[in-house]
């Protein structure tokens, strides 16, 4: 099965974090669901340098990137994930959508609204403890 290693940056502004609903996707069970911003890890690329390059492709936000939160290993049906969850502080204000339908800057008590996408739910858990 196909692996990717992914970073997701958890911004966090004040005492909120930025969450990122995705669209459509060809695997039902990723679609529409909330998550961090970030993406796969080129090849060559450090997991700092892949997380800058991914806020700004995603959102055209400057992000310093912190410590490490979590690494997650998630299996999906189709492909297996290694998730490095980052901490992260945005060095701009403003946010333009490029890949994303939706987002929300959640307080951490409401973090467990959101349908987040499986992967994601240790990280959440992490935050709330
Ligand atoms: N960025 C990100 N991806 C996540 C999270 N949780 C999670 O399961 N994933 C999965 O990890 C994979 C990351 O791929 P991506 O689509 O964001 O990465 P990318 O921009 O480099 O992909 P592409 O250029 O191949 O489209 C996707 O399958 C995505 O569903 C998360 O919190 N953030």
């Amino acid at each position: 099965m196909k692996h990717h290693e992914v970073v997701a940056a958890i911004i966090q502004r004040g005492d909120e974090f930025l969450c990122l609903q995705r669209g459509p996707s060809k695997y039902d069970y990723i679609a529409h669901k909330w998550e961090f911003p970030g993406g796969k890890v080129e090849a060559g690329e450090t997991q700092q340098a892949a997380l800058v390059r991914e806020i700004q492709e995603e959102l055209g936000l400057g992000i310093q990137v912190g410590s490490l939160l979590l690494t997650v290993e998630h299996d999906y049906p189709d492909f297996r994930i290694t998730m490095h969850g980052l901490l992260c502080t945005a060095l701009t204000a403003e946010l333009t959508l490029h890949e994303h339908v939706a987002y929300r800057w959640l307080r951490r008590e409401q973090l467990d609204s959101l349908d987040w996408a499986a992967a994601d739910l240790p990280l959440v858990a992490k935050l709330q403890a």
